[in-house]
């Protein structure tokens, strides 16, 4: 919790100053002529943001405006899973509404009307990450005072014998304001998603001002994400049943990441084309869009089937064939039992994650639409790597404990965790 900040800010800082060159800011240390607290100091200091009065404005009048349309926008309503004290929540589904309105108004008042320059995000982004890391913190704190004294479901709170383990993974697992300002769904999809489209859009105009053109690679990365993003809302309700809001409680880690980390090193590839503008090859250009549309493809599809399936109680075709599913029993912390079950064809037949393949390959095409100058802009597929590779086992232990005899049948009917024959 004390140093994510620091590599946040280290990037900015690279990218600012040396056209995000990772090795380039410490040369100030490497070549001193002698390495003492006060030049470690001087360059430490040296490499922060500026806040500024607009950095704040901007981001708390973002903040509210998502809360406003995140509470007023209609939207269907969806339901998450049954929670360990038995609770199923309901959400209402209005990201999609929240995405189109938040652009039409963002580009709208800026490159239609001319209110102000479509780049001020990419030109408060310093100030901005200042304001974002403030937030952050304070809604960290903010919800483990709220877990304490006025939780939403007392009893799906989760205490640890460790302080900065509750403050680091949650204690509420569905904290809200009244009965339907969920934070968890709030904090990831709006500032954070929402947010993901809109910062490229402003670092393309960004680029466009400094060349006088947008490249073939901030097109493409522009569509690349743009189709994640945009997947991410038309399947909000999908959203509902994965592991962040199914099991995972409300922390530093969904706090300050959603706040912070999504939104600036998500985006990492834009801040590196408007610093190093490059121009693909059309079969290069054409190799990463396959790439990322087969991605894609699995992505979507793997969890498609899941949700099929739930929604079905097994009932439905997997590849034209009936889905072969085991039918599970499991325990709630009330003692009451509940059926669920376990898809095992398909492709949840080939590898028990496979739809992590297929981020990993989305993951890559982002990166590679920067060639491979820099090590940089590669830092979102590195990082999803050993991110899907921790959540792998996570949601190993969670099931096996869940489930017990029924996960090891799956886990001997589907014995690869990736990739078949090789994880
Ligand atoms: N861009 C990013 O930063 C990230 C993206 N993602 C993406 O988000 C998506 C959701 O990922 P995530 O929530 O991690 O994982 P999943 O959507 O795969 O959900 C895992 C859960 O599904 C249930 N499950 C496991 N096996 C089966 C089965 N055989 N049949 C039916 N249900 C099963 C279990 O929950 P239960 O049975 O209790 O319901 C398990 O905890 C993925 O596509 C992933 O790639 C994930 C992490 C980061
Ligand atoms: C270092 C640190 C504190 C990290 C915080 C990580 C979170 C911001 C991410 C952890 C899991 C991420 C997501 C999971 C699944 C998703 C579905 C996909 O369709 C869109 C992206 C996402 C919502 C993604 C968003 C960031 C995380 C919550």
């Amino acid at each position: 919790m004390a140093t994510c900040p620091f590599l946040v800010i280290y990037f900015w800082h690279a990218c600012d100053a040396h056209k995000c060159d990772l090795i380039a800011p410490l040369n100030p240390l490497l070549n001193a002529p002698q390495l003492n607290a006060e030049v470690v100091l001087n360059w430490f200091l040296g490499c922060f943001p500026v806040p500024t009065q607009e950095g704040f404005a901007l981001f708390f009048g973002w903040l509210l405006f998502q809360a406003a349309l995140y509470t007023f926008l209609p939207g269907p309503v969806g339901y998450g899973q049954m929670t360990p004290a038995g609770f199923v929540l309901p959400y209402i589904v209005n990201g999609m509404n929240a995405w189109i309105v938040t652009h039409i108004i963002f580009f709208g008042a800026s490159l239609g009307l001319g209110l102000f320059p479509a780049s001020i995000v990419h030109d408060n982004w310093g100030a901005l990450l200042v304001a974002a890391n403030v937030y952050g913190y304070f809604l960290t704190a903010f919800s483990f005072v709220k877990a304490h004294l006025f939780p939403s479901h007392p009893a799906d709170r989760k205490f640890s014998s460790s302080v900065i383990y509750d403050l680091f993974f949650g204690i509420e697992f569905n904290p809200r304001f009244g009965k339907l300002f969920d934070f968890k769904l709030f904090h990831n999809g709006r500032p954070g998603i929402v947010a993901w489209t809109l910062i490229n859009g402003s670092f393309a105009v960004a680029q466009y001002q400094k060349i006088g053109y947008v490249t073939n690679s901030m097109w493409l990365l522009q569509l690349l994400h743009a189709m994640y993003v945009l997947d991410f809302f038309y399947n909000e309700d999908w959203y509902l049943r994965t592991i962040d809001i199914c099991h995972d409680h409300f922390g530093f880690y969904l706090a300050w990441g959603d706040s912070v980390w999504l939104p600036f090193m998500y985006t990492l590839q834009s801040h590196y084309l408007v610093r190093n503008p490059v121009d693909l090859s059309l079969p290069y250009f054409l190799t990463v869009t396959a790439l990322g549309f087969f991605g894609y493809y699995i992505f979507r599809s793997v969890n498609d089937q899941k949700n099929e399936v739930r929604r079905t109680d097994g009932k439905c075709l997997i590849w034209g064939k009936p889905a072969k599913v085991i039918r599970t029993e499991f325990l709630t912390s009330d003692g009451k039992v509940h059926k669920s079950l376990l898809l095992a064809s398909g492709f949840w037949g080939v590898a028990r994650h496979f739809n992590y393949f297929g981020d990993l390959c989305i993951s890559l095409a982002f990166c590679m639409t920067c060639g491979f100058d820099h090590v940089l802009p590669y830092f979102y597929v590195i990082y999803m790597f050993i991110l899907l590779m921790g959540r792998i086992e996570r949601d190993h232990h969670r099931c096996a404990g869940k489930y017990g005899k029924y996960w090891v049948e799956y886990e001997k009917l589907v014995p690869y965790k990736l990739f078949p024959y090789i994880y």
